[in-house]
């Protein structure tokens, strides 16, 4: 079957979301997104909007709030947040689509394997942003390594691997096989937890407090504490970017940030008002790591 009569759902109309239905259905790809609650409506009344360079533009794309167990996908990607994943995927459980790509943050594949079975593909975005009065403002990453990163459990490269990077191509989206998911996803959310640093009880820190000696240097003292669990889990930090964070002294990690908090679209991913709302998720995702990898488990 040519990749463009691939039938591919979206199964979550966030950034991540939101963002690959965008760039699959600019691509000639036969892909529906499906949504809910007032995101839901927005896409009906709307479209999906998005900003390009400056200029909101709009893309009409196929849009669902429920779905059926007989309305079969090639694909259906989850780009959901951690903290959502069981739920969402509890929700697909019944429908027959054999591949279910999540585009998620996580520790571990054990609850999921538990709900969908072998039919679980792990993968990683390639993709990140914020969303502003339902306008997405989100790019691709430009490197390969900051592709979607996608592979089996077992590290075999499967008919459906090859497939899954056809469809890619075809969006001329960077991506990346990853042999070795489960450290890929665990040594990624090694790093991303040291984002908990940016929160409040009330919402997000100020740039000007995110950017801070004494809140960049908790985040760079985790991060390399982090990734040290890691190792001694007996897991490889992958990929080699953030093996090399690791090595990083705290200082050279503190400068990393602080270069990295210059830059108007990170500073929109890490503090805009997106962030606000995956505070649940890279909370659960810190207390699950810690209860995995802390010393002595
Ligand atoms: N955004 C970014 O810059 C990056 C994100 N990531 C990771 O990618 C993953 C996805 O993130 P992101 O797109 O930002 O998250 P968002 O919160 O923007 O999107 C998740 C979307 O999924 C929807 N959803 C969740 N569960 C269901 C369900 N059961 N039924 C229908 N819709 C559902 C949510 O709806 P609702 O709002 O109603 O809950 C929301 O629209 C996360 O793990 C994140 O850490 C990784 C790199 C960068
Ligand atoms: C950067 C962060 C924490 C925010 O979206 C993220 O989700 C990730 O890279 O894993």
């Amino acid at each position: 079957m040519n990749t463009k009569q691939k039938r591919i759902l979206i199964f979550g109309a966030g950034i991540v979301g939101s963002i690959y239905a965008l760039r699959f259905a600019q691509s000639g790809l036969d892909v529906t997104l499906l949504a809910r609650g007032k995101r839901l409506e927005a896409l009906q009344k709307n479209g999906l909007r998005y900003n390009d360079h400056g200029m909101i533009k709009q893309m009409s794309i196929t849009t669902i709030g429920k779905l059926e167990d007989d309305d079969i996908y090639d694909f259906i990607f989850v780009p959901v947040r951690f903290d959502q994943a069981e739920s969402a995927l509890s929700a697909i459980k019944n429908n027959r689509s054999q591949t279910i790509v999540t585009l998620t943050n996580t520790i571990g594949y054990e609850s999921w394997l538990d709900i969908v079975g072998d039919r679980l593909l792990p993968g990683f975005p390639g993709a990140g942003g914020d969303m502003k009065e339902d306008v997405l403002h989100a790019q691709f990453g430009s490197e390969k390594h900051q592709g979607t990163i996608f592979g089996e459990i077992n590290g075999q490269t499967s008919e459906r691997v090859k497939e899954l990077a056809k469809v890619l191509e075809t969006a001329g989206l960077h991506h990346e096989i990853q042999h070795d998911m489960y450290a890929f996803h665990v040594s990624h959310a090694a790093v991303a937890v040291g984002n908990k640093h940016f929160y409040t009880d009330e919402g997000v820190v100020d740039l000007e407090t995110a950017r801070s000696e004494r809140t960049l240097s908790k985040i760079a003292a985790d991060i390399k504490q982090n990734l040290r669990l890691v190792e001694l889990a007996g897991i490889p930090v992958v990929p080699s970017e953030t093996k090399a964070m690791g090595e990083l002294s705290e200082q050279e990690l503190t400068a990393m940030y602080r270069q990295m908090l210059s830059n108007d679209f990170i500073i929109d991913v890490m503090l805009g008002d997106h962030a606000v709302s995956q505070r649940a998720e890279i909370k659960l995702l810190d207390e699950k790591f810690h209860e995995k990898f802390s010393v002595g488990q």
